[in-house]
């Protein structure tokens, strides 16, 4: 279903991503790793066409992506939502608005000036956030709502466009370990009841182990692994990370204490 082929983008002379290839061929969850500078946030920027690529093919269902343009490319954007580390959110709008965001481009310029939306649609977000258990906050402005909160509705804005593929950059950086968990096991609900694939850029080795099918570790530009969590030993990932023996992994975790951590999580129960 997800076929990139050679696909590189230069900044001047330097390959931000240098010719990586890999096939997806189910909706599976995704973990990209690697440390600051990898490529990371430029390989999902090309593929949901907020940047171009140099050379190479993002083939999905058979259609290369990268070669859309004008509403084309657009309808593709809307198929591919992307969340973001700081949210993205407008802060002083409230959350359903917020969600309702997400099809904003379907709307007409009329609708838009007047703040006019269909009922349905309105239904929708709010059964979304009901979905995403924050229901109760869809008055509130975003800027009130604690970060795993605001991550969540970022989620719920995203599902708004009812995408095929969500694209997540790096969306635990900000949290800490509590609401970090909430919001990864939100995204594994979503990508294991919808069928919906997940790619996402994750900093902590730990969360890439526990909650994706598929790891593709980047290294200045290049796939240096990819596998499944059992295959990414710590040699490989001191290798990923270009890290000595002193490597830890404990060092890169937002793991929960055994003591302080709620019942077990949706990823758990699925992966058990
Ligand atoms: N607009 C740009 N202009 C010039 N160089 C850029 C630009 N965007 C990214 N780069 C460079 O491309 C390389 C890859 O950056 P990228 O942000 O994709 O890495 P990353 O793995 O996502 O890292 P991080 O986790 O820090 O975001 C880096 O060397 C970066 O400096």
């Amino acid at each position: 279903m997800l076929d990139v082929q050679g696909v590189t983008r230069m900044f001047g002379r330097k390959a931000a991503v240098d010719n990586i290839s890999f096939r997806i061929d189910r909706p599976a969850f995704v973990g990209i790793i690697g440390r600051s500078g990898a490529g990371k946030s430029t390989f999902l920027r090309m593929m949901n066409r907020l940047l171009d690529a140099t050379a190479g093919e993002i083939r999905v269902d058979g259609r290369d992506v990268l070669s859309l343009k004008g509403a084309e490319a657009r309808a593709w954007q809307s198929h591919c939502a992307m969340i973001f580390q700081q949210f993205n959110l407008v802060p002083r709008m409230d959350v359903a608005s917020n969600v309702l965001h997400g099809i904003l481009n379907r709307r007409s310029t009329l609708q838009t000036l007047f703040n006019l939306w269909p009922r349905a649609d309105i239904l929708k977000a709010l059964e979304i956030l009901d979905r995403l258990g924050i229901a109760e906050q869809a008055p509130k402005r975003a800027e009130a709502l604690s970060g795993g909160q605001q991550q969540r509705v970022a989620i719920a804005r995203a599902l708004m466009q009812d995408p095929k593929i969500i694209l997540a950059d790096e969306p635990i950086a900000s949290l800490d370990p509590m609401n970090a968990q909430v919001v990864m096991d939100t995204l594994k609900r979503i990508n294991v009841e919808d069928g919906r694939m997940v790619i996402a850029n994750l900093h902590t080795l730990d969360t890439a182990r526990r909650y994706c099918d598929r790891v593709i570790g980047m290294r200045d530009g290049r796939i240096v692994f990819d596998g499944t969590p059992a295959q990414l030993s710590t040699g490989i990932a001191r290798e990923i990370y270009g890290a000595d023996a002193s490597f830890n992994e404990a060092a890169t975790s937002t793991a929960i204490p055994a003591d302080t951590s709620p019942d077990r999580s949706y990823a758990d129960l699925m992966l058990s």
